[in-house]
């Protein structure tokens, strides 16, 4: 086998992210929410983020897509295809073979409809026709596209974001909570289109609070805690009682999921 097969698609080692704060007043300080964190994406895998809000798992994208705010501290290694993902690369790649579906609706432009919001990027020749037909594919009307963000509902709003992610030519996917606010049969086709970017041949990172929906597609799961990765196993341990999983921070995370035993105590320390 050829070394270039086995490489990852994208590869985060030692990742650490801080940020100078001023408290009172004039002294700096700097905080470090993200430590030490690692993942590994491969071609055609779906590896789901998961883990407390406030974790770093938005970060985490972030630094990926070299979007992180001006003032954010960074260093460790990064490489994508093996290569380093250096801030030129990142702008390059940014949009076109690594797809980005926000946390945030407010990365839409308030001020532009939402329909040739969905069509930048796209083959200016059949742009049109193709985003009615992604709005369509996801529960949006022809009309819709007519519309501008506040005109339309908080689902909505998450389904013209994840059809600016659906591009030919992506080989990575981000989706930073692309489904909360979304109703089931969205969300199945949203599940769906993840797995379809695999099958392609992409790699996907599924950031997510809804572990049980990502263990749908998931074929590996990170375990994201206070800004360090504790742990990364295949997403079929998570069964039973969780005994094959390595950590006892997952398990524990395994076993309070409402499905499960529902462990309370760990749920309040998780939500902190
Ligand atoms: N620009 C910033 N300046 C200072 N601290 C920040 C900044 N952005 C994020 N943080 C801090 O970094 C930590 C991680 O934030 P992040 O948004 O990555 O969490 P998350 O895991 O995505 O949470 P959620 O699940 O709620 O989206 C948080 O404690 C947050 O307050
Ligand atoms: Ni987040």
């Amino acid at each position: 086998m050829s070394n270039v097969q086995t490489k990852p698609l994208l590869q985060v080692d030692h990742l650490s992210i801080g940020f100078s704060q001023y408290v009172k007043g004039t002294q700096k300080r700097i905080i470090h929410p993200i430590a030490d964190m690692h993942v590994e994406i491969n071609e055609g895998e779906i590896v789901a983020v998961v883990g407390a809000s406030g974790s770093g798992k938005s970060l985490l994208a972030h630094a990926v897509l070299g979007i992180l705010p001006s003032n954010a501290i960074f260093s460790g290694k990064m490489l994508y295809r093996g290569e380093e993902l250096t801030p030129a690369r990142m702008e390059k790649l940014r949009g076109r073979e690594i797809s980005f579906i926000p946390q945030s609706v407010n990365y839409l432009d308030p001020l532009m409809r939402v329909g040739r919001q969905v069509q930048i990027g796209l083959d200016p020749r059949t742009a049109r026709a193709q985003q009615e037909k992604l709005f369509l594919q996801y529960g949006l009307q022809k009309n819709d596209g007519r519309l501008f963000p506040f005109e339309l509902s908080g689902g909505m709003l998450r389904r013209v974001l994840f059809a600016t992610s659906v591009r030919e030519g992506v080989r990575l996917v981000i989706a930073d909570e692309p489904t909360p606010g979304i109703h089931p049969q969205a969300l199945s086709e949203i599940l769906r289109q993840l797995k379809q970017f695999a099958e392609d041949g992409a790699g996907v990172m599924l950031i997510t609070h809804d572990i049980i929906s990502a263990l749908e597609i998931a074929d590996r799961v990170a375990v994201i805690k206070d800004g360090a990765t504790v742990e990364i196993s295949e997403a079929s341990a998570f069964e039973g009682n969780g005994e094959r999983l390595k950590t006892e921070y997952t398990q524990r995370l395994w076993r309070a999921l409402p499905q499960n035993d529902f462990d309370l105590e760990f749920k309040r320390e998780a939500v902190r």
